[in-house]
């Protein structure tokens, strides 16, 4: 889309990568991140090595200046970590545009509330929901950043500001389709890092295929009953921002949460696993309040519970597949 003028903030892998999907959409982006280093690097030399090395990046501007990103952005992505993502975007408050659409990218809940990321970035702008879209979809940043194909899913209750957001990130090798759950694809973006973070532990641990597909379908159904219990609609679950990623998500080890779960099932300790994976891995944090509004809501989610349960209190890989394997008989149902 020709002349969007968009602001990205949060300069790290996928912030960056999202900036290239725009400004080769025809965006006019500008790219906000702390490190300054980085934007000097990313408007010079058109690279940032620390997030994507060996990728070449279209001409964008980058700045550490968040009032010179934010004038005049029409369409405001953000890009950095959920659980630091109020106390950001309050201090940038003053500088939004009256008419800006703000994009999560983000996948997470945050801790203490239990909010899902597009109520954290509508309380801390103070702007509707209407003005808050989310995007995701299997979109691990390296493959999009080499520009191989993928899809995704847009998400707004006011569909044209969807359509604007689809437009400004539609290219050759990235394609948004968009819908109005924002709940649905919100809670499949976060649960899934947390079912990741599962099937890591699983293969870490020497387990094998069914174990992982019984992980991925399990998984699935939890999400499913939490957003269900929350309001979603039953289809996004099978598509992208669901089923979609939850395979890209487990099946690659570009996943940090994939990848962090793994060295958990390795013999690794959390700590460990966080210096050898890199901190944005949502999961760690999110799977404690992704359990906590499920007890809220009275949803049953054995596997994030056990998550939660090896990564915070102890609990052993072998002991987590056991108390699973223990509960009881069921019949099979898509919720139950
Ligand atoms: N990397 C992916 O493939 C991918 C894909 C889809 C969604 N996401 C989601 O996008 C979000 C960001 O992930 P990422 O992969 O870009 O992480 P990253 O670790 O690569 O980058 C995070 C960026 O946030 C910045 N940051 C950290 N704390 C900050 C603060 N207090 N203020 C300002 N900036 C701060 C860091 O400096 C870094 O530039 C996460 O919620 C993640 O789940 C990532
Ligand atoms: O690296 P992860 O585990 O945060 O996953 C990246 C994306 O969410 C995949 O869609």
């Amino acid at each position: 889309m020709s002349g969007v003028k968009a602001a990205v903030l949060g300069s790290g892998s996928w912030g960056t990568t999202f900036a290239m999907v725009m400004a080769d959409a025809g965006c006019d982006v500008t790219l906000w991140g702390r490190d300054e280093a980085v934007a000097r690097e990313v408007a010079q030399q058109h690279s940032n090595t620390k997030y994507l090395p060996d990728v070449e990046l279209p001409t964008m501007a980058a700045t550490t200046d968040a009032a010179a990103a934010l004038a005049g952005a029409r369409v405001v992505v953000v890009a950095i970590p959920s659980q630091v993502a109020r106390r950001t975007l309050e201090g940038l408050r003053a500088h939004l545009e009256p008419d800006a659409v703000v994009v999560s990218l983000m996948k997470g809940v945050e801790l203490s509330t239990d909010k899902r990321m597009s109520q954290v970035v509508s309380e801390a702008l103070d702007i509707s929901l209407d003005r808050v879209a989310v995007v995701s979809g299997p979109n691990l940043a390296k493959e999009i950043a080499n520009r191989q194909p993928t899809a995704t899913v847009v998400a707004c209750p006011d569909e044209d500001n969807a359509r604007l957001v689809a437009e400004s990130c539609s290219n050759t090798y990235f394609r948004p389709y968009t819908n109005t759950d924002v709940v649905g694809v919100e809670l499949c973006g976060a649960v899934k890092n947390v079912i990741a973070l599962a099937i890591g532990m699983a293969q870490g641990r020497g387990f094998g295929w069914n174990t992982t597909a019984t992980v991925i379908t399990r998984g699935l159904v939890e999400i499913t009953r939490l957003g269900r219990a929350l309001g979603a609609q039953p289809e996004t679950f099978a598509g992208l921002a669901g089923m979609g990623d939850l395979v890209a998500t487990c099946a690659s080890p570009l996943s940090r949460n994939h990848t962090l779960g793994k060295h958990i099932g390795q013999g690794m300790t959390l700590d460990e696993a966080l210096v050898a994976t890199g901190t944005t891995a949502e999961g760690v944090k999110s799977s404690r309040s992704v359990l906590e509004l499920a007890e809220k809501h009275g949803v049953d989610m054995p596997i994030t519970a056990g998550v939660v349960a090896v990564l915070h209190e102890g609990l052993s890989v072998e002991e987590m597949a056991r108390a699973l394997l223990s509960r009881p008989q069921k019949a099979e149902g898509v919720v139950s």
